[in-house]
């Protein structure tokens, strides 16, 4: 905890420090240069929330070296769980039975998990209930003490639990290592809120009696994380619940089981008591997995993170036991570049947004309406930019952005493209599918304002950019969506800055910045992209009660 604290006051005493250039003489990986590659991004102080300066040195090679004892190459083998949890103990599937982990880049088996059913799930519950009884008597200084313990070995095994995220979900290492940050930032943040669930005293208009309000932990809470930020998703939700005294059944995603695990596994290492967190890994019974984390009446609270359409399912389950909800879903998000935005920083801006974890974030830019003006110039300097891009294996070097997570979502990119250029879009750059899940990242212009890719989230790395010739009109067409999670825009102008992030109808506004995440900050969506908030304050309050209580004096 010491050397937490000691660290975060040292960074914040220090000026940032740049990435660094390190040269390897002898890089092990076939045709890689022995120029080790420079983290283009920059220090990562914008992720973590606690100004922690995380150095972006690549190592001489990122390719895990794996054996029968360590299948995925871990300095710390213990850190890869295969199996779940329930109350501190490994739990199998009630019928023994697993799923394959597979590695999106090369689709080969890294593992397996049990494949747990409804019983197990409603013993999860029942562990968690009779925990929450403990747990929520734990004075805010120990919640916030695990939480302190949990950062600092999050960050004293970001390593392994890059290559973790490597390994199930596919994204780059550059990617997955800010993603390791990111996870922290939000433990870092909710350790502070551990202590701040502060209630009020309330002026009472009846002589004699006083009010008051406390904030208590709302229970057993269903976490449903999903694949595209196998550490951040569950640290935005597993940190509040340790926060507030709330106890938690996670349902991983099939695909990333096993970066949730590690977390679970290093919470424990923090001294978070056993049966606060319990996790059910599922796959084929992932439909009465869900009914059950939703109807199951010990649950108090449930959080997902997903599309609109599970979201859907999950909220009307919940419905006959008014459970509280947070639903973070799907956006389609509008970035647009108005004729007087500063080009280079719309071209950063939208590769920010549009390419990180290959274009597979609930925040992607989606729909790019870029000012006729300034159309042509800011198409051929964005696809400069996407053609440099390179797309392989996460562990290689030099390689920026990874696989697409299944065949699944390269079937949508796909079609998606398809559907754009049978109505006269134009490819100029990428635009090819490649071997396995990958996709080359891809620019395509003249693309209609009704198409496929205007109507959903792509989910993919496709940029697609509209042509606009009005504020009105653009402001129109960002707002023509059922959902409304995050939107974008480019201009120098300040009143037009003003006008435009109160116009846009979303939760979460970049002005001149695609980079919107941050621990610190509510995130979360309007309309059909769910409601509730992670990270912030607001995301503390989502997992407490604030109980009123009236204090009156003694009656002569
Ligand atoms: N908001 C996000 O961060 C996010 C994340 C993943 C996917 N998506 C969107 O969803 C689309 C499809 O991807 P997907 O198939 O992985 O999304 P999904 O909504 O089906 O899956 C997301 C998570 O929900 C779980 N899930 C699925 N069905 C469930 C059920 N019946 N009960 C309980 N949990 C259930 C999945 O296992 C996964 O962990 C994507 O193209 C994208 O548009 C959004
Ligand atoms: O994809 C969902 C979350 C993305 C983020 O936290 O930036």
């Amino acid at each position: 905890m010491s050397r937490a604290l000691a660290r975060c006051s040292r960074a914040l005493l220090r000026p940032q420090r740049q990435s660094k250039v390190i040269v390897n003489s002898s890089c092990p990986v076939k045709g890689s240069s022995s120029l080790v590659a420079l983290s283009k991004v920059g220090p990562l102080t914008w992720h973590t929330g606690h100004n922690v300066v995380v150095s972006q040195r690549r190592y001489a090679s990122n390719v895990p070296k794996t054996s029968s004892k360590n299948p995925l190459g871990l300095d710390d083998p213990t850190l890869l769980i295969t199996h779940g949890v329930i109350g501190g103990k490994s739990a199998k599937a009630e019928d023994g039975s697993t799923f394959d982990v597979e590695d999106p880049a090369t689709g080969k088996t890294i593992g397996t998990c049990p494949d747990m059913t409804r019983n197990d799930t409603e013993q999860a519950i029942k562990v968690a209930h009779d925990t929450f009884q403990t747990f929520k008597t734990t004075t805010p200084n120990d919640r916030h003490g695990y939480l302190l313990k949990l950062y600092q070995l999050i960050l004293d095994n970001r390593k392994d639990l890059t290559r973790l995220i490597v390994w199930e979900n596919g994204k780059s290492w550059t990617d997955a290592d800010a993603e390791v940050t990111y996870a922290a930032g939000y433990i870092g943040w909710f350790a502070g809120e551990a202590l701040r669930t502060n209630g009020e005293t309330i002026p009472c208009s009846m002589p004699g009696t006083r009010n008051f309000t406390i904030k208590q932990p709302i229970g057993v809470c269903s976490l449903l994380v999903p694949w595209n930020f196998p550490a951040g998703m569950i640290a935005r939700k597993m940190g509040p619940v340790i926060a507030t005294g709330c106890t938690a059944v996670i349902k991983t995603p099939a695909e990333t089981p096993y970066t949730n695990l590690a977390l679970v596994e290093l919470a424990s290492r923090a001294g978070v008591p056993d049966g606060v967190l319990n996790v059910v890994t599922t796959h084929k019974h992932i439909q009465e997995v869900g009914e059950e984390l939703t109807t199951n009446p010990l649950v108090k609270k449930v959080s997902f993170t997903g599309s609109t359409k599970v979201g859907k399912m999950l909220a009307k389950n919940a419905t006959d036991t008014l459970k509280k909800l947070s639903l973070e879903l799907g956006g389609n998000a509008p970035l647009i570049v108005f004729e007087d935005a500063h080009l280079p920083t719309a071209v950063a801006g939208t590769i920010a947004s549009k390419f990180r974890g290959s274009g597979q974030t609930c925040v992607c830019a989606n729909r790019i309406y870029v000012h006729e003006a300034i159309y042509d110039e800011f198409a051929s300097a964005l696809a400069e930019k996407v053609k440099a891009f390179k797309v392989g294996s996460g562990f290689e070097d030099g390689v920026t952005h990874g696989p697409l997570i299944h065949s699944r979502q390269v079937d949508k990119v796909q079609q998606h493209l398809d559907d754009a250029l049978s109505k006269g879009a134009k490819v100029l750059a990428g635009g090819k599918k490649l071997s396995g899940n990958m996709f080359q990242p891809t620019v395509l212009a003249n693309v209609p304002q009704d198409c496929l890719i205007t109507a959903e989230e792509t989910f993919g790395p496709l940029a697609a950019l509209i042509k606009f010739s009005s504020e009105e009109e653009v402001i129109r067409l960002a707002n023509n969506a059922e959902v409304g999670l995050s939107g974008y825009f480019f201009s120098q102008d300040t009143d037009r800055i003003w006008r435009v992030a109160e116009a846009l109808q979303v939760g979460i506004v970049g002005a001149n910045t695609g980079a919107i995440s941050q621990p610190v900050i509510p995130f979360g969506g309007v309309k059909e992209s769910g409601y509730g908030k992670e990270g912030g304050h607001q995301g503390t309050e989502e997992y407490l009660v604030t109980k009123y209580i009236a204090v009156g004096s003694k009656q002569e």
